[in-house]
């Protein structure tokens, strides 16, 4: 097969804020055009799909490429390249925006602009994409395209007069958007005679095939047989396939060049090998430079996973093992907790990611998990000049060593309607944010800049944020960097003893409010026992907060007055699930949600 021409080549994706139809557009765009090239039709690769087929992989690929018969009579590639929708994935977002050209821009002709889609379409404009609009959801009875094309043009500065007005889900006004990929979507550049440069912008395993690679090829040619090599992991290995990803299979191909979106298979055994972001080049003829705006992926956010039931501790390991396969930002390690047990100290890019990996070990792999209360990476400055990343408040060294503290904190925007300004500024300060600034946006928009500490956000914020502002405030954050601030220990006590993981970092000044909501909040959810137990907030063996669970004898069949044994039989099964996610300690039985109860301690929620 020849290779195919440059010109005809057009490499975006599609940003836009949550729910504005990003998806549906995607769905569309790929119903609306074909597989293959007429030529490559007549070469018989559907052969090769077939034996994909059988395997029935189902992987969803990161990039998608369709061919385009377009007004002009000439038959365009589009590699429809996916980006990640939430904050927790941002760096991912960058280096699928590197992989592309140009983007579409989806705003909701009855929403208009939102905190995200600025954050995307600036994402966008930094990688010096060419962005063009498309308005949405026209079908609606609120929509009202030209308010939103003015709000465009004014906000974002990018021309929107000639925007595609359209309904991604009713099918209407797609041919022109096709039309305006072709017509404003730059073609790539690129030698395919230079070092091989390609940036891995995604990578995934598969049982079979090992770790497959989606990269953008920037410079040179790779094919089966090539040995390459990945600059920042230093992994080497000889090129098993290429290929591109269509009609939901891998097809393959003879050969990647400058310009290409697609595949690579090495027999590449983790994925931890295959960074996003890291430049693959030809270990026998490697380019000077790698591709830059590599990072090494940090966790920004750790909690403690253990097993309800401790002899599943083993089973939880290889959970996490094989989940790692697939997720190079996924962190573990093994640690013990008086309170818990055996368990792991994991390490998460945001509290989304920890949410899918929590649902996932439970309905995947078939486990009930105690979570502790999620925290932040604090630095600890020792007064012997040693500086440790804190993971878990329980490591914290004695005061006495500590000289100072510091946290993360993120430069957050929040986009919000004028009647909510005030209830979102007074959360902000609550929150200990620092205000930056304001700009308002078709006068009835707002979009409020702050600083905040990272740890102010990962707990209740989002929820606060839309309960104060009745849904209507959307938001996204950056991390800035680290800021010395007086953090304390803070220590909860059950019956006098204090239950490590429970144990979590405050800022000094909140302690005392965050002790006695917790103890609050703790007497809630502790059940009665036959005995008194105390429940006590400390900071250095200092007890600042108390609230008591009285003694009760709990019967649970005392409501079943009558002798239905089955109605018996269902209260006393229904106590035993309970049970399953209690944690014995001492003679106390801690429920698992107790362990996260620290995260929801807005009053106005
Ligand atoms: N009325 C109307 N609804 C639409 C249109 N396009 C999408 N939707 C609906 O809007 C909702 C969100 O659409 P998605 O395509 O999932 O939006 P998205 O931007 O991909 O959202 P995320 O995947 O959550 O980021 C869905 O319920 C769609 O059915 C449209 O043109 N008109």
């Amino acid at each position: 097969m020849t290779a195919i021409d440059q010109s005809k080549i057009r490499n975006f994706c599609i940003v836009a804020h949550i729910d504005h139809g990003k998806s549906t557009l995607a769905d569309r765009i790929i119903e609306k055009t074909g597989l293959l090239t007429s030529r490559e039709m007549q070469a018989q690769v559907l052969d090769n799909m077939d034996l994909e087929r059988e395997r029935g992989i189902t992987i969803k690929a990161q990039a998608v490429r369709t061919v385009y018969q377009a007004q002009d009579g000439e038959e365009y590639i589009f590699n429809l390249i996916d980006t990640p929708g939430h904050v927790d994935f941002n760096y991912e977002v960058s280096r699928s925006l590197a992989a592309c050209d140009g983007a579409i821009l989806v705003v909701d002709a009855a929403q208009g602009i939102e905190a995200q889609t600025l954050a995307n379409v600036y994402l966008a404009l930094d990688h010096d994409l060419d962005v063009f609009p498309v308005i949405n959801k026209i079908d609606l009875p609120s929509a009202d395209p030209q308010r939103v094309i003015e709000e465009i043009e004014d906000v974002i500065g990018i021309e929107a007069q000639d925007a595609p007005l359209i309904s991604a889900k009713n099918g209407i006004g797609i041919e022109e958007v096709l039309e305006q990929i072709v017509k404003k979507i730059p073609a790539p550049k690129g030698d395919p005679t230079n070092p091989l440069q390609a940036l891995i912008f995604d990578s995934v395993y598969d049982s079979y095939k090992g770790v497959i690679i989606f990269c953008r090829v920037m410079e040179g040619t790779v094919k089966k047989g090539t040995v390459i090599r990945m600059m920042a992991t230093g992994a080497r290995e000889e090129v098993v396939e290429v290929g591109y990803f269509g009609a939901g299979q891998f097809i393959p191909c003879e050969e990647l060049s400058a310009g290409m979106v697609g595949y690579i298979t090495a027999s590449i055994k983790n994925v931890k090998d295959t960074a996003v972001g890291d430049t693959v080049t030809d270990d026998n003829n490697p380019c000077a430079v790698p591709l830059p705006g590599y990072k090494k992926v940090q966790s920004m956010v750790y909690c403690g996973l253990y097993p309800a039931d401790g002899s599943k501790y083993p089973d939880l390991r290889d959970a996490l093992e094989k989940l790692q396969l697939n997720d190079a930002s996924l962190f573990y390690e093994p640690e013990t907790s008086v309170a818990l047990g055996f368990g792991f100290r994991c390490g998460f890019l945001g509290l989304l990611h920890l949410e899918i990996i929590q649902e996932r070990l439970e309905r995947e792999y078939n486990l009930d998990l105690v979570t502790t209360a999620p925290g932040v990476v604090y630095k600890v400055h020792k007064t012997n000049g040693e500086v440790i990343e804190l993971t878990n408040p329980s490591n914290l060294p004695d005061p006495s060593e500590i000289e100072y503290m510091e946290e993360p904190v993120v430069n957050a925007e929040i986009m919000v309607t004028s009647e909510f300004i005030g209830s979102i500024m007074e959360l902000c300060q609550e929150r200990r944010g620092k205000y930056l600034g304001m700009e308002y946006i078709e006068g009835t928009r707002a979009l409020l800049k702050y600083e905040l500490p990272l740890n102010e956000i990962i707990y209740d914020f989002f929820d606060a944020l839309k309960s104060r502002s009745r849904g209507y405030a959307s938001f996204d954050y950056d991390l800035k960097g680290y800021e010395r601030s007086n953090l304390v220990k803070l220590d909860i006590l059950i019956n006098r003893e204090e239950v490590d993981a429970l144990s979590f970092i405050v800022c000094a000044d909140s302690a005392y409010e965050r002790g006695r909501k917790m103890c609050e909040k703790l007497k809630d959810e502790i059940p009665r026992h036959l005995f008194e137990i105390p429940i006590q907030a400390a900071i250095g063996g200092k007890v600042i907060a108390r609230e008591t669970v009285k003694a009760m004898r709990k019967d649970v069949l005392a409501k079943c007055y009558g002798g239905d044994i089955t109605r018996k039989k269902k209260l006393l099964e229904k106590q035993k699930e309970g049970k399953k996610r209690m944690r014995q300690f001492g003679n106390v039985e801690i429920p698992q949600k107790a362990f996260m109860s620290v995260l929801k301690l807005d009053d106005k929620n």
